[in-house]
């Protein structure tokens, strides 16, 4: 089980106002699970973990196996929510030099469809070209370019080099049950498909299909990712009291550090494992609270790696920004500083000692430099990278997230900002659709 720890933060925000947001949290989560609050149209992710069945997993398990034992790579496509949630958990797990092991448990898994680079999809598709390989195309609008672009290709050279009858086995759409190009190519072509739910918007989807199939096919146990996100929903539920609900706190904390002017939550970790955890935090926060000229700008470093870089801004830079360490309790393997007779490089000092003990070390001077420096700092312990660790930190985040829009008092569920630049791009491409706005655009250059 995850906890959560502010004492750090104590020196520059009250426990008492941080205990003060009690009744505004409490009327957050009435709202959330009465849906009676802004977004309310999007609440799927609320009880998802525990609304999950057995049958279901057995069909993304089965699904799942289809390609494990027909392709040597699957290419995940997808973008935003429909990327990240995969990737952060897969690569949370997965072993750091698993893509260059001979001996593989599991199809290696590539990303594509989250951007546009020429060089990138040509460096792909050459990769591709003498591998079995499969697709994944996932798309709640079903409509999204970057992803409908990249599964264009894919899709051609998967049925040219494995022919259309392989190629409907190991192609697989995630999208929306009616609507969409996506829904449209599946349907047509045959392809197994999930839904993704009309409620779930993509940055909580990470525990439907869309997170769920890549993790599976990746090697990883979803029946112990979804009961970590069970264990999280009870122990955030709406009634555990708000000094025991970890997403309760977290909620408050970071409310009351932003109206005393910190603007940006540095999320930190101290394994590189999970960078893409990051990742996938800074949509949810960022979409979902960025709106109405508000919001905590979500940021994220990997320590000690970043301390090298942007150690300098965070001690001694504007102080607007607060700390939020993820911190992994236990390693999954072990290793040791091996003691050395001529000490040239004068390490003995370390010599027994386990590498997470320096890790473990480099954690608390960091925490008790930037706090003197004053970042406050908060600490989400986890037992372990593991299914249910990180099952549980994500519904942890998900959870609050819920609140802490609520209580910012915007809608945490929509994202309407993010048309401004597509609208943009379709007028300066012609999309069919958008003469008037190719008309205005062209006349601005
Ligand atoms: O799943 P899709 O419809 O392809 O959307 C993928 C992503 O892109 C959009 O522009 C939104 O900003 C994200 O919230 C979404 O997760």
């Amino acid at each position: 089980m995850i906890s959560l720890n502010i004492e750090k933060t104590l020196g520059f925000i009250s426990k008492e106002n941080v205990f003060a947001y009690e009744a505004q949290v409490k009327a957050a989560q009435e709202a959330l699970e009465n849906g009676t609050g802004k977004g309310n149209d999007f609440l799927g992710w609320l009880h998802l973990p525990s609304s999950i069945t057995k049958e279901h997993l057995a069909d993304l398990k089965a699904t799942a196996q289809t390609l494990r034992d027909n392709c040597e790579v699957v290419v995940v496509a997808g973008i935003g929510g429909s990327y990240l949630g995969a990737r952060a958990v897969i690569e949370a797990l997965s072993n750091s030099f698993t893509w260059l092991q001979d001996k593989k448990t599991a199809p290696v898994i590539l990303y594509a469809g989250h951007n546009i680079g020429e060089d990138y999809l040509y460096e792909l598709t050459e990769y591709l070209k003498d591998k079995k390989f499969g697709v994944i195309n996932i798309s709640k609008s079903g409509t999204t370019t970057e992803t409908a672009l990249a599964f264009r290709l894919l899709k051609k050279q998967c049925e040219d080099q494995r022919g259309k009858d392989m190629a409907k086995k190991v192609i697989v759409a995630i999208t929306d049950a009616k609507k969409g190009a996506a829904r449209v190519t599946a349907d047509k072509e045959g392809y197994k498909s999930f839904i993704i739910p009309d409620n779930v918007g993509g940055r909580f989807s990470v525990l439907t299909p869309v997170g769920l199939l890549p993790i599976a096919i990746a090697g990883f146990d979803i029946e112990k990712l979804v009961a970590g996100a069970v264990a999280m929903e009870k122990a955030c539920g709406k009634d555990v009291p708000f000094a025991e609900n970890p997403a309760a706190i977290y909620a408050a904390t970071r409310n009351e550090l932003y109206k005393n002017g910190k603007k940006i939550e540095i999320l930190v970790n101290y394994n590189p494992k999970l960078h893409y955890v990051s990742e996938w935090w800074k949509q949810l926060y960022g979409e979902s609270e960025g709106k109405e000229n508000k919001g905590i700008f979500p940021a994220a470093v990997d320590f000690s790696t970043d301390l090298h870089s942007m150690g300098q801004w965070i001690q001694e830079g504007e102080r607007t920004i607060y700390e939020t360490v993820i911190s992994v309790e236990k390693t999954q393997h072990s290793l040791q500083v091996p003691s050395d007779e001529a000490n040239l490089d004068g390490l003995n000092f370390l010599a027994g000692k386990h590498v997470d003990e320096v890790n473990k070390m480099a954690e608390l001077g960091t925490q008790l430099a930037h706090v003197d420096g004053g970042v406050p700092n908060m600490r989400i312990v986890i037992p372990a990278l593991n299914e249910e660790s990180i099952g549980g930190l994500l519904y942890f985040f998900e959870i609050a997230c819920g609140i802490s829009g609520y209580i910012l008092g915007v809608n945490p569920f929509n994202q309407p900002g993010v048309e401004a630049y597509k609208k943009n791009m379709f007028a300066l491409l012609n999309k069919p659709g958008y003469e008037e706005e190719s008309k205005a655009i062209q006349a601005r250059l």
